[in-house]
C-alpha cells in the first residue's frame, strides 16, 4: 500500500492481487453507504462489470452504470456531457460518488465528472490497465481533450482511494500492456536507482506480467513522492512529462494510430537524441533507454516528429510559458533536470530530427 498525501486529502493506494474480489469491502473503508456512478467502457463492462455493481450492491451502495465507447475519443466533452447528465438525471448529491472501473482514459474523464459535477463529489479509482496502474489514477490529474488538443480541458482532482488488482493485467491485449510499460521505463529513468536496475532485467512482455506487482509498486512509490511534494505542477512534477511534450503532439497527429505510451515512448528517446547533442544526456542514458523500450516491442521513431505540423501541437504544451517551453531531459538515470527553449528552437529541432 501507498499513501498519498496531498494538502486538502490523504489516501490510500491499495496494490494487492485478487482484491477485485473484495471490491465492495475495500469501499466500505471509506466510503458510507450511498448512490454510486461506476464509470466504465464496453472492454472493461464485458469482463467485469457485473462483477463489480453485484460486489457494490452487497455492500449497500445505490449503483448506476455507464458503458461508454472504448478508446481514447471518449475523452471528450460529449461523453462528459453524458456522464453529468446522468449523475443529474439519478439526482446525485454532494453525498454521492463517481467510481472509475478502467484504463486512463475512464480514469481522467471519470475524475474530470467527479471534479465538476456539483462543484465536485467523491471519486474512487479502480484502475484495470496497466498505464492506469502505474500512472494515470495516481496523483489526481483528470482531463480531457477538445478537437485536436490533448488533455487541454481538466482539473487537479484526487481521489478518495485507488484499488489497483494486477490480476486484471490477464485479460489486456499485449499492445495495451506494452504501452501502459512506456509509463513504467518513463519512471524508472527518473527514478534512477533499484527501480532503473529492475526495468534493465524486463525482456519480454511475459516479464511485464511476471514482475506485474513490483513494476506498480516501484511506479506508484515514486509518483507518489512527486505529487507529495509538487501536487499542482509547478516545480518537480514537470518531470513526470518526460517525453510528453513531443508525445502529445504526434499522439495528435497520429489520429489514433498510436498509443498514448507507444507515442511517449517515441517523445522520451527523440528528445533525448536532441540533449545528449547537446552534452545534457549521456549516450549511454540513450542506448539503455531505446533497449528498454525496444526490447518490448515499443516503437522509438516515427517520421511524424520532423513533421512541421509539430509546432502547433508542441505550442499547447502545458509546459509552455508565453512561449518558452520546459522540456524534461534526463542526464542520467536520476538525473532529471528542465531545460527551457523557444518555440523557434523547437522549429529548428523539428526540422533537423530524423
Ligand atoms: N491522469 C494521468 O496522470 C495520466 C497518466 C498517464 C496516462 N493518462 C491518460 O491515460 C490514457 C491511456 O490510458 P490506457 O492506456 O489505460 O488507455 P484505455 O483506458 O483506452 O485502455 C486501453 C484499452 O484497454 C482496455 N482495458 C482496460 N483494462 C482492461 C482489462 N483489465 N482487460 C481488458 N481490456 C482492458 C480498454 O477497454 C481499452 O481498450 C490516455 O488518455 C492518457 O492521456 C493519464
Ligand atoms: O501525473 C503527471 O503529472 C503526468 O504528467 C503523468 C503523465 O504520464 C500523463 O500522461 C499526464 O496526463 C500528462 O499530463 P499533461 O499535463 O501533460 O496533460
Ligand atoms: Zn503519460
Amino acid at each position: 500500500m501507498v499513501t498519498v498525501s496531498v494538502p486538502e486529502k490523504t489516501y490510500q493506494v491499495q496494490i494487492l492481487k485478487g482484491m477485485r474480489h473484495e471490491i465492495g469491502k475495500r469501499i466500505q473503508q471509506v466510503w458510507s453507504t450511498r448512490q454510486v456512478l461506476v464509470m466504465t467502457d464496453e472492454n472493461v463492462a464485458a469482463l467485469y462489470l457485473s462483477d463489480t455493481v453485484t460486489q457494490l450492491q452487497a455492500a449497500g451502495y445505490q449503483v448506476t452504470t455507464l458503458v461508454l465507447p472504448a478508446g481514447e475519443h471518449s475523452k471528450s466533452l460529449a461523453c462528459l456531457e453524458k456522464a453529468i447528465a446522468r449523475l443529474a438525471e439519478k439526482y446525485f448529491t454532494r453525498a454521492d460518488g463517481v467510481i472509475a472501473l478502467g484504463g486512463g482514459v475512464i480514469g481522467d474523464l471519470a475524475g474530470l465528472t467527479a471534479a465538476t459535477y456539483m462543484r465536485g463529489i467523491a471519486f474512487i479509482q479502480i484502475a484495470t490497465s496497466l498505464t492506469a496502474q502505474v500512472d494515470s489514477s495516481v496523483g489526481g490529474k483528470t482531463a480531457i481533450n477538445l478537437g485536436q488538443t490533448k488533455n487541454i480541458m481538466g482539473t487537479f482532482y484526487q481521489p478518495d482511494l485507488v484499488l489497483i488488482d494486477p490480476t486484471y493485467l490477464k485479460t489486456l491485449a499485449n499492445r495495451d500492456l506494452v504501452e501502459g510499460y512506456a509509463e513504467v521505463v518513463k519512471s524508472s529513468a527518473l527514478a534512477g536507482g533499484e527501480f532503473w536496475q529492475l526495468t534493465g532485467r524486463i525482456q519480454t512482455v511475459n516479464d511485464i506480467l511476471t514482475n506485474a506487482s513490483e513494476l506498480i509498486t516501484q511506479s506508484v512509490t515514486y509518483k507518489a513522492k512527486i505529487v507529495m511534494q509538487d501536487e499542482r505542477e509547478t516545480g518537480i512534477r514537470k518531470y513526470l512529462n518526460f517525453g510528453h511534450t513531443i508525445g502529445h503532439a504526434i499522439e495528435l497527429l497520429a489520429a489514433g494510430g498510436l498509443r498514448h505510451g507507444e507515442a511517449v515512448s517515441i517523445g522520451m528517446v527523440a528528445i533525448t537524441k536532441r540533449f545528449v547533442a547537446e552534452n545534457v544526456s549521456s549516450f549511454e542514458f540513450l542506448q539503455a533507454l531505446s533497449q528498454r523500450l525496444r526490447v518490448v516491442g515499443l516503437p522509438i521513431t516515427s517520421a511524424l516528429v520532423s513533421q512541421p505540423a509539430m509546432i502547433a501541437q508542441l505550442a499547447h504544451d502545458k509546459k509552455n510559458l508565453s512561449g518558452i517551453l520546459q522540456l524534461v531531459a534526463v542526464k542520467e538515470p536520476g538525473q532529471p533536470v528542465i531545460i527551457k527553449k523557444s518555440l523557434a528552437e523547437m522549429t529548428e529541432f523539428i526540422e533537423g530530427a530524423s
